[in-house]
């Protein structure tokens, strides 16, 4: 006898609710636009061509919800998402995300919002992973050497021990809701992080270098650049 296993629902949480001071630009880094369309949109409809059943919950600054509705008017920009305001830092607006999500069956993305160069096949294995062993992590290898601060000295460090973290980062939506219902640590620099406090294991997936975070003004330049060539 067969049984047709059910797809888990997806949801992507994708948090927009920083403030971007490293870029120190007027316009909310999330808001700049890169050939001619705000950086968030780039990410948004990533996921959506990923797949277009996906829940997506965009996570704000309270005080921009407005200009983004605005932007929205604009650019003609009709995916549907469920827009929920942010905290005072990443791990307090990831936490909102998830506390809009009612369900607790679920495979969940959480993505930076200023990272719009992240392919469909990355996705794709990351929610696989989870599927699998409850976490998908993107990550790639370090291009640069790397040293170990030791007092007013350093030492060389073997890179090949060594990941640079990205997002997404796919989890098991009912552990990582879990997780989340904690006190934040300044240690949690990521989800992976409190995924990894509450005791659980993390699983890697192969990231990609064009999938950088837009954080300081150089950035804009070489985002914009790879976006020329981004299908
Ligand atoms: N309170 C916060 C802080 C950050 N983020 C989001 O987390 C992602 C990664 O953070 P980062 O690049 O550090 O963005 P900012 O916090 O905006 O930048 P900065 O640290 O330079 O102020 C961004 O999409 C950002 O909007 C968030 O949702 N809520
Ligand atoms: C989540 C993240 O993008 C993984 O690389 C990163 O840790 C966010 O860091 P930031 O402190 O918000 O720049």
């Amino acid at each position: 006898m067969f049984f047709l296993m059910e797809a888990l629902p997806k949801y992507a949480i994708i948090v927009a609710g920083g403030s971007g001071t490293r870029m120190n630009s007027e316009v909310p880094k999330q808001f700049i636009l890169l050939n001619g369309l705000p950086i968030l949109m780039h990410t948004v409809k990533n996921f959506f061509f990923y797949d277009s059943k996906i829940t997506i919950i965009l996570v704000l600054p309270s005080s921009q919800i407005s200009a983004w509705n605005h932007l929205c008017q604009e650019h003609h920009f009709n995916f549907p998402l469920e827009i929920v305001h942010g905290g005072n830092t990443r791990f307090q607006s990831v936490k909102n995300g998830l506390a809009h999500i009612k369900e607790e069956r679920g495979l969940v993305a959480i993505h930076d919002g200023v990272r719009p160069l992240i392919r469909k096949n990355i996705i794709q294995n990351a929610f696989k992973s989870a599927e699998i062993y409850g976490s998908g992590i993107v990550a790639v290898n370090s291009k640069d050497s790397l040293r170990v601060l030791k007092g007013n000295e350093s030492e060389a460090v073997d890179r090949s021990l060594y990941k640079c973290i990205q997002t997404p980062q796919c989890f098991d939506l009912n552990l990582l809701k879990k997780a989340f219902d904690t006190e934040e640590l300044p240690t949690f620099t990521d989800d992976a992080t409190v995924f990894e406090h509450a005791g659980h294991k993390i699983s890697l997936v192969e990231g990609g270098y064009e999938n950088i975070k837009i954080t300081t003004p150089e950035d804009l330049i070489i985002a914009e650049a790879l976006l020329k060539n981004f299908c």
